[in-house]
C-alpha cells in the first residue's frame, strides 16, 4: 500500500497549489486530471489552467510541488486546453481541447456530428507495425478512384503516419472555427500529427485521447463525404471506444499479419467492436507472403493466421496483401502506392479490398 500513501501525498501536494482565479486549491477546483502514480514513483497528471496567462506558471508550480514529495522519482505533466485555445492556429494543447481549436459558443457532441458523412470505417489492428496505416491510406485513395468522396483521418495519436504517407507537411488552416482538411490524391486528409506534438501525445491519458479523437471527428470540416476512413492507434483502447460510442461508425476493418499470434490480436479487435455493436466489415491479412521472381511464395510470417482467425470468429475475410517492397518504397516517397504505382500488383490487391468493402457501405 506504499503506492497508495504516495498517491495521497502527491494529491496533498497538488492541493496546496492555488488556482489564481479563485484562490482555492487546484484539486478542489477540479483542475487536475488523470493523476497516476506508478509503482516506481513516476507521477503523471494534466492541469487544466483557468486561462492562458496562468497555464505555464501553474504547470511549473504543480510540477515543483509534486517533485518535492518524497518517493516521487519523475514528474510528467501536460499543458491545458485553455492556454492553447487562446492561440490563433491549431497547436498542441490539453485534454479538453487538445487540438486547440477555438471553441464556438456551442459545439454539438462532436462525435455525434459529421452530418455530411455517410460512412465511417475504422481501420484497426491488435498491434503496431502490421501495416494498418499503409492499408488505410491506400484504401482511401482506392475509394476516391472509384469516385467516392473520401476522407482519411489519421487518429493514430501515438504514431501518426499520414504526414509521411501522403507527404503532407502544411499546417491546416482554420475556417469559421473548424479545421480545414488538406487535400491529397483525391482524398480529404487530416492527421493528428499535423496538429499536436506526438511526444506530448505520448503522455496523454485516456480522457485526452478521447477528447482528441472527438475533436478530430467533430472539429474538422469534412463537408459531404461518402466515406471517412479512420486510421486508429494500434491496440484496442480509448480511441476505439470513443469512435464506437460515436454511433457514426459503419464498421471496423481489422488488419493483421499471418502469425499465429495474430489470432489473439484479431480476436481482441473483433471482441472490442462487437461489444459495442460495431459490425466487423472484414479482416485483412497483410504481409501474407513474398513472391519470388519465379512466382514461388515464401511465407515469411507463417501462413493464413488472420484468415483462420476471421473464420473462427465468423467475421468476413476480405483478402491477402502480400509483401510488396514497392509498398514500403512508395510510402517513403510521400505518395501512397496506389497513386505512385497504379499498375502494380500491390495496387491491384488494394483495389480488390476496396471493391469488397465498398459493397458493405451505405449508399
Ligand atoms: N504489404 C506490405 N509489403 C511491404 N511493406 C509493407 C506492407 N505493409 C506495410 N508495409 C511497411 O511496413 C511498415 C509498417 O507499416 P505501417 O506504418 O502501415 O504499420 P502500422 O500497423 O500502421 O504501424 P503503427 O500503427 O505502429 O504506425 C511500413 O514501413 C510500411 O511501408
Amino acid at each position: 500500500m506504499a503506492n497508495d500513501s504516495l498517491t495521497m501525498r502527491v494529491r496533498a501536494a497538488l492541493s496546496a497549489v492555488a488556482n489564481p482565479r479563485t484562490g482555492r486549491s487546484i484539486v478542489a477546483d477540479g483542475l487536475t486530471q488523470g493523476l497516476t502514480v506508478g509503482a516506481d514513483g513516476a507521477v503523471r497528471f494534466a492541469i487544466e489552467a483557468p486561462d492562458s496567462a496562468a497555464a505555464e506558471s501553474l504547470l511549473e508550480e504543480a510540477k515543483r510541488a509534486v517533485a518535492a514529495v518524497e518517493g516521487v522519482t519523475r514528474v510528467s505533466a501536460v499543458a491545458t486546453a485553455h492556454r492553447a485555445a487562446a492561440q490563433s492556429s491549431p497547436s498542441s494543447g490539453g485534454h479538453d481541447d487538445p487540438l486547440s481549436v477555438r471553441k464556438r459558443a456551442r459545439i454539438d457532441k462532436a462525435s455525434d456530428s459529421l452530418p455530411g458523412v455517410r460512412n465511417v470505417i475504422a481501420v484497426a489492428s491488435g498491434k503496431g507495425g502490421v501495416g494498418k496505416s499503409t492499408i488505410a491510406a491506400n484504401l482511401a485513395v482506392a475509394f476516391a478512384e472509384r469516385g467516392l468522396a473520401t476522407g482519411l483521418l489519421d487518429a493514430d495519436i501515438y504514431g501518426p503516419s499520414l504526414p509521411t504517407l501522403f507527404g503532407l507537411k502544411a499546417r491546416p488552416a482554420l475556417r469559421d472555427g473548424k479545421i480545414v482538411p488538406l487535400e491529397a490524391f483525391g482524398v480529404k486528409a487530416m492527421s493528428i500529427g499535423l496538429l499536436v506534438d506526438p511526444d506530448k501525445a505520448l503522455a496523454w491519458r485516456g480522457p485526452m485521447v478521447m477528447g482528441a479523437v472527438r475533436q478530430l471527428m467533430g472539429d474538422v470540416d469534412w463537408g459531404a463525404l461518402d466515406v471517412l476512413v479512420i486510421d486508429t492507434p494500434p491496440g484496442t483502447g480509448d480511441a476505439h471506444l470513443t469512435l464506437a460510442q460515436s454511433k457514426k461508425l459503419t464498421g471496423a476493418v481489422i488488419v493483421s499479419t499471418p502469425q499465429e499470434l495474430a489470432l489473439a490480436d484479431v480476436r481482441r479487435g473483433v471482441a472490442l467492436f462487437r461489444t459495442v455493436n460495431v459490425p466487423i466489415l472484414g479482416v485483412i491479412e497483410n504481409m501474407a507472403w513474398l513472391e519470388g521472381p519465379d512466382g514461388t511464395r515464401s511465407y515469411l510470417f507463417g501462413r493464413g493466421g488472420a484468415e483462420r482467425s476471421a473464420r473462427e470468429l465468423d467475421a468476413p475475410f476480405l483478402g491477402f496483401v502480400p509483401i510488396f517492397p514497392e509498398l514500403r518504397e512508395a510510402s517513403d516517397t510521400g505518395a501512397p502506392l496506389i497513386a505512385h504505382a497504379p499498375d502494380s500488383p500491390a495496387a491491384a490487391a488494394i483495389r480488390d479490398l476496396a471493391d469488397k468493402l465498398a459493397t458493405t457501405l451505405n449508399p
